[in-house]
């Protein structure tokens, strides 16, 4: 695991967009394309500010999956893609197409939208026993949360599935999919993006008291983990 702690929230944004853009360019040169998962939350709001900066204009090979997705409408202002389509698409920010996002059926059940999600996902792992993304870009809620894997829900335990729905989410709206662990764990890069003193203590639960909280429970098995932090948000941790 690698923590970098910068500055400020622009320096979260400038080093997350700059690794992703080397990932980018690696994955496109040893396979024609770039599978990369977004979170929504803050993540959205650094990659809608950060990504039209990078010297990358070709995005035709980016294929971008959801770590987890809010079901609701795209309009919703809770939809994460809704968010994506609206700051990079609509807006002409960055040279994405609709159909370049992997996007979680709506109007159906949270158990249809998993099922449909993860079958979506299968296309581009064909004969994979598990996916293998190469950057999932990941958040850390308040209380240690990422994707929608929340403290304490038996998601955590799913070994089986690759995309999980759940109706009770804690943090709003309650129903979503979501990658699991599984996925999570066998991504080729996991990368924290958190900024703010308001997850000072949390990153301090995880990153040095080591709580099994699910934020921490992101261990790639063979893949790189890295956490990008700001001064804020890194004030508990010791400095290397
Ligand atoms: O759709 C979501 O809610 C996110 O995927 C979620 O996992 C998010 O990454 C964390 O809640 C952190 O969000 P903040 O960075 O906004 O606290």
């Amino acid at each position: 695991m690698t923590v970098i702690v910068v500055e400020s929230k622009d320096d979260v944004i400038s080093k997350l967009c700059e690794i992703i853009e080397t990932t980018a360019i690696e994955s496109i040169q040893n396979k024609g394309l770039f599978l990369i998962g977004f979170s929504g939350g803050s993540l959205a709001t650094f990659l809608s500010k950060g990504l039209p900066k990078i010297k990358t204009k070709d995005f035709s090979q980016w294929r971008i999956f959801f770590c987890d997705e809010r079901l609701v409408p795209v309009d919703d202002a809770d939809s994460t893609y809704g968010l994506y389509k609206r700051s990079l698409i609509d807006s002409g920010a960055v040279a994405l197409k609709e159909e370049q996002f992997i996007q979680i059926k709506q109007g159906v059940s949270a158990e249809d939208a998993a099922t449909d999600y993860a079958s979506q996902i299968s296309k581009f792992f064909p004969g994979s026993s598990l996916p293998t993304f190469d950057m999932l870009l990941l958040g850390m809620g308040p209380d240690g949360h990422t994707c929608s894997l929340f403290p304490g829900h038996p998601l955590l335990n799913e070994t089986k599935r690759w995309v999980a729905p759940i109706t009770d989410s804690p943090k709003p709206p309650p129903s979503r999919v979501t990658l699991t662990f599984p996925v999570i764990n066998n991504a080729r890069v996991c990368v924290f993006a958190t900024a703010g003193k308001e997850k000072a203590d949390m990153l301090k639960r995880i990153l040095v008291d080591q709580e099994k909280l699910p934020a921490a429970r992101v261990q790639p098995s063979t893949g790189k983990l890295l956490w990008i932090v700001d001064r804020e948000a890194g004030i508990h941790l010791n400095k290397h």
